[in-house]
């Protein structure tokens, strides 16, 4: 399967097909360091990024602000002293979306 790093998004649209338990697990085999997490329904994928002080969560919370502009596809951004909590899922769709898989790719790759 193409890695999810190298693809582009698409846009989001209501009744696309959210990724199926199947699909979330092979999917998920590209992203060892994020946990799914079905909150109030919703599927989402969620990995804690750590730094050693706020100044540089704060960096890395805008350079996942600059790529989900880019891509049209934006996260949840939890951003602590030492910590940035990234959640991705498609709103449109309630759900889990093959864009988000791009994006949790694209955002180690931040860090790489
Ligand atoms: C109009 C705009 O492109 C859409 O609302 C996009 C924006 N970014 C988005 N991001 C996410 N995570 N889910 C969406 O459904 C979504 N929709």
């Amino acid at each position: 399967m193409e890695e999810f790093v190298t693809m582009q998004c698409e846009p989001c649209r209501v009744g696309a097909p959210p990724a199926t338990d199947e699909e979330i697990a092979i999917f998920m085999q590209q992203l060892p360091k994020w946990m799914v997490k079905e909150i109030d329904g919703i599927k989402r994928i969620e990995r804690v990024f750590k730094f050693k002080n706020f100044v540089q969560a704060l960096e890395f919370t805008n350079k996942v602000g600059e790529i989900a502009e880019k891509q049209g596809h934006h996260p949840a951004i939890l951003t602590e002293w030492g910590r940035v909590t990234v959640t991705w899922w498609t709103h449109k769709i309630k759900g889990l979306h093959r864009n988000d898989f791009i994006m949790a790719a694209k955002t180690d790759q931040l860090c790489a």
